[in-house]
């Protein structure tokens, strides 16, 4: 196939961390496509040279909540998987900037698929739009029929959740030209893998304490975990499924599921982090919950209180440690009956992929450590 006879596919917030696994997995796996736009706020410009003589890479600076940016990179395009989103639960950002991003963002998206012709669209949910709730009901290797008490308070689940319902119920949109549109939902749980920012914080906090992680949650509390190599086949899959049978796929959802196995969070992130020197203090919590739950609040209280000075989020508030002790995990084949998706990457494939990765920081904390050495020595 030469260049260009190919269908154009946009990839909104592709330069994040699914994203641009995302991309990489296109331009290795798709071989229907001639252009990939890579949609971002912020452009990871190393994307651009992965353009070979069958795909172009084209990068696409804009902002998910302004129409017009949408609607220029939406145009000629064939398909959209819509992974822009602010993933916060830090109270890194207002409340009314998550949701612009997250919701409008995705009426954005929606109303330029249908000002475009843009048939087909591929949303990244999450998990999130289902629980856990801050009840502490566990959600144990439940499925997307299986029944639960979804209460929304935050702001990002709230926004995944709407943002989500907006994309079922424009499934069979009639556009001009006789054309429909055709959604489908991907609701991938915890991701990890190659670039997730908050194993990095993990790493660099035990780095702090001598490679010593101290447990906070009992182990016995399943979180489900999904490698974004994984997470990204499924999207690719869904995508060329969703124009072969849009019937099949459009309006549902779909877990993103593989066989990384059911643990603790912190016990999952030790399938990593232990192969790189680290240890877990304390086969069961160190501290009882409601001193957890305390130092939590008091997380909130302070960054209320500096909130005008600097924006202080540390990764424990009463929301995150609510869903860290709550069950969620999911046991489901619904993607494998509608679109044949079985994991690209085993379990000890993944966990090889992302140990490697955890130790590449490790060469690069050093590095940066004996530049800074030097540095100092120079200017002594
Ligand atoms: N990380 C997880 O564990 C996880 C789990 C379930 C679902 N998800 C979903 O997967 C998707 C990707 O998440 P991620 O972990 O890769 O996050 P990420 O922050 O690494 O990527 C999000 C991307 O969206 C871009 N973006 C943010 N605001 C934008 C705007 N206004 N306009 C254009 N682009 C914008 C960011 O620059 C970033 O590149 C999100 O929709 C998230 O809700 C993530
Ligand atoms: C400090 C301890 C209590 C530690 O165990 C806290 C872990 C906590 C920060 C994470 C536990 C579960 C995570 C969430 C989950 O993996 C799913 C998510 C959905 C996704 O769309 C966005 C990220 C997240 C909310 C994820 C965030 C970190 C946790 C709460």
């Amino acid at each position: 196939m030469t260049a260009g006879s190919g269908q154009v596919y946009v990839v909104t917030g592709g330069c994040g961390f699914l994203g641009s696994h995302l991309v990489r997995m296109l331009l290795e796996h798709e071989k229907n496509i001639s252009e990939i736009r890579v949609f971002d706020l912020h452009l990871d410009e190393s994307l651009r040279s992965l353009s070979n003589n069958r795909v172009r890479v084209r990068l696409i600076s804009g902002d998910i909540s302004h129409l017009d940016d949408v609607r220029e990179a939406l145009h000629g395009s064939h398909l959209v998987i819509h992974t822009a989103s602010l993933v916060d639960v830090w109270g890194r950002v207002p409340a009314s900037k998550i949701n612009e991003v997250n919701v409008t963002g995705t009426e954005n998206v929606l109303q330029a698929c249908k000002e475009e012709g843009v048939q087909y669209l591929v949303y990244t949910s999450s998990m999130e739009v289902v629980g856990p709730n801050i009840h502490g009901d566990h959600f144990y290797r439940g499925n997307e029929e299986t029944e639960y008490r979804i209460y929304h308070k935050e702001p990002y689940p709230l926004s995944k959740a709407k943002a989500e319902k907006l994309v079922l119920e424009a499934n069979g949109t009639k556009m001009k030209g006789g054309k429909m549109l055709y959604t489908c939902s991907l609701r991938p749980t915890g991701i990890y893998g190659e670039g997730h920012e908050l194993m990095k914080k993990f790493h660099r906090q035990g780095l702090r304490t001598g490679r010593c992680m101290f447990r906070a949650i009992p182990p016995a509390i399943e979180h489900g975990r999904v490698y974004v190599g994984n997470v990204a086949w499924m999207h690719l899959l869904a995508a060329r499924q969703l124009q072969i049978h849009p019937s099949t796929l459009g309006g549902q959802v779909y877990f993103c599921y593989d066989s990384s196995p059911y643990k603790s969070y912190e016990d999952f992130n030790m399938e990593f982090l232990s192969a790189c020197g680290f240890k877990m203090i304390g086969s069961r919590p160190l501290v009882p919950y409601f001193l957890l739950y305390l130092l939590a609040l008091l997380n909130t209280l302070l960054q209320w209180v500096l909130h005008r000075f600097f924006i202080y989020a540390p990764i424990l508030n009463p929301y995150t440690l609510a869903v860290a002790s709550t069950t969620f995990t999911v046991q489901t084949d619904k993607a494998e009956k509608h679109f044949g998706y079985r994991p690209l990457y085993a379990w000890e494939e993944a966990k090889k992929r992302t140990i490697t990765w955890i130790k590449s920081l490790e060469v690069r904390e050093k590095d940066l450590k004996d530049v800074g050495a030097k540095g100092n020595y120079c200017c002594n």
